[in-house]
C-alpha cells in the first residue's frame, strides 16, 4: 500500500522481508540509474535484511557496486574496527565482504580517531567532495534518533561526537555481552549532513517502532524527536511493515 503525506511517500509492507526487498530495490534502482552513486548507509537490526537482499542481487548479477561510494552514518567511539560490535565490522560482515565495492570508496566514521573534531570535519568534506549523498538509508531509534542524533539535537550540526542517551545504550545492549560494554559515545553524521542527501529512505519494522513513527509523522518538527526534521525534506520514502504502521495507516490517504 502506498500513501503520500506532506511530501513523503509511505510504503506499507506486509512484514520485515517485504520491507527489506523494497528497500533493496530502491538502492538497486539508484545504482542502476547512476552507477557512481554515493550511498549513505545505516546499521542496526533493521537494514540487515536489505543488505542480505543486496548481496543476493549482486550474486545474481543484478547490481554492480564497482563505482559506488559509501558513507556510513555512525560509529561508536572509541572502538576498534576489528571489534565485532563496531559498525565497521557490521558493514563488512553484512555487505562489503560480499560485493564488488572498491574498499577505497567505503567510508565509516573513525572510531579510533585521536583528533575527533578534525576527523569529523574531514568526513563532511569527503562527503561534499563526492558530490553529496544521493540516497541515504536510515533506521530509527525508539526515541526518534536517526544515526546517533539523540533528542535535543542541533539540527544544523555536521558530523560530530555524541553522548549516547541511556535509552539508546539500553536498546543497543543486546549486541554486547554486558551493558557496561556499550560505548557511551559515538560519532554520527549530523542532521545537516543527512538533510543534504538528495533522497532519503527510512525503514522501520516491528511493533516497538509504532509509536515513534506516529510521533514523527503527526507531531511537530522538534529537536526532541530528531527524525521529525524529515518532514521538511522533499524526497523521503518511509518503508514500514504492518506492525510499525499500526498507529498511522488510518490517518493516511492513498
Ligand atoms: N545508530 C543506530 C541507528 O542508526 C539505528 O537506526 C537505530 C535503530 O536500530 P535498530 O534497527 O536495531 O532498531 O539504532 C542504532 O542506535
Amino acid at each position: 500500500m502506498k500513501y503520500r503525506y506532506k511530501g513523503m511517500s509511505i510504503l506499507i509492507t506486509e512484514g520485515y522481508e517485504e520491507m527489506s526487498k523494497k528497500a533493496a530495490l530502491m538502492v538497486a534502482a539508484q545504482v542502476t540509474i547512476r552507477p557512481s552513486s554515493v550511498l549513505g548507509l545505516a546499521t542496526g537490526s533493521t537494514p540487515e535484511g536489505m543488505y542480505k537482499e543486496l548481496v543476493a542481487m549482486y550474486k545474481q548479477g543484478e547490481i554492480d557496486f564497482s563505482d559506488v561510494k559509501t558513507f556510513n552514518l555512525d560509529e561508536y567511539y572509541p572502538i576498534e574496527e576489528r571489534n565485532p560490535q563496531s559498525y565497521a565490522y557490521y558493514m563488512k560482515k553484512n555487505l562489503f565482504d560480499h560485493i564488488n565495492i572498491n574498499p577505497q570508496e567505503v567510508h565509516i566514521p573513525n572510531g579510533t580517531a585521536k583528533d575527533v573534531e578534525t576527523s569529523c570535519e574531514v568526513y563532511d568534506k569527503m562527503i561534499e567532495a563526492a558530490g553529496g549523498i544521493d540516497l541515504q538509508v536510515l533506521g530509527i531509534g525508539n526515541n526518534g534518533h536517526i544515526g546517533f542524533n539523540e533528542p535535543d539535537v542541533h539540527f544544523e550540526a555536521g558530523t560530530h561526537l555524541v553522548e549516547l542517551d541511556e535509552e539508546t545504550i539500553e536498546a543497543n545492549a543486546r549486541f554486547f555481552s554486558r551493558i557496561e560494554d556499550v560505548p557511551k559515545r559515538a560519532i554520527s553524521m549530523g542532521i545537516r549532513t543527512i538533510m543534504h542527501s538528495k533522497k532519503i529512505v527510512l525503514l522501520a519494522s516491528g511493533a516497538s517502532k509504532g509509536k515513534v513513527i506516529r510521533e514523527m509523522l503527526f507531531g511537530e518538527v522538534t529537536p526532541n524527536l530528531p527524525a521529525s526534521i524529515l518532514l521538511l525534506h522533499n524526497d523521503v520514502t518511509l518503508i514500514l511493515d504492518r506492525e510499525a504502521s499500526v498507529y498511522v495507516t488510518k490517518h493516511l490517504i492513498k
